[in-house]
């Protein structure tokens, strides 16, 4: 479940290893440039760790973070998540 929380929304995935992690990444860096809209995320081994705000209204959350949540979801489901 994605958490709204200090202006934006978090979730924390974890993958078989790094491999499937960065797999997930770049798929979530191509989505990012379809929509033009870009997550903050951090990478340790096989978790990601990603935080989704609109940076061009203020640092709040908007449509674009919930339809990037919506991408992301349905990409780590393609991962077995
Ligand atoms: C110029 C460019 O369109 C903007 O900077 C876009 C790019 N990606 C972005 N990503 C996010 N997360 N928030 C933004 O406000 C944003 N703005």
């Amino acid at each position: 479940m994605w958490q709204e929380e200090d202006n934006s929304l978090k979730k924390s995935f974890t993958f078989k290893d790094f491999k499937e992690a960065f797999v997930f990444m770049s798929e979530v860096a191509e989505a990012a440039e379809h929509l033009n809209h870009h997550p903050w995320w951090s990478n340790v081994y096989n978790k990601v760790n990603i935080e989704l705000t609109t940076h061009d209204a203020g640092n709040t959350v908007t449509e674009k973070d919930w339809e990037l949540a919506k991408q992301i979801d349905e990409i780590a489901k393609t991962l077995g998540q």
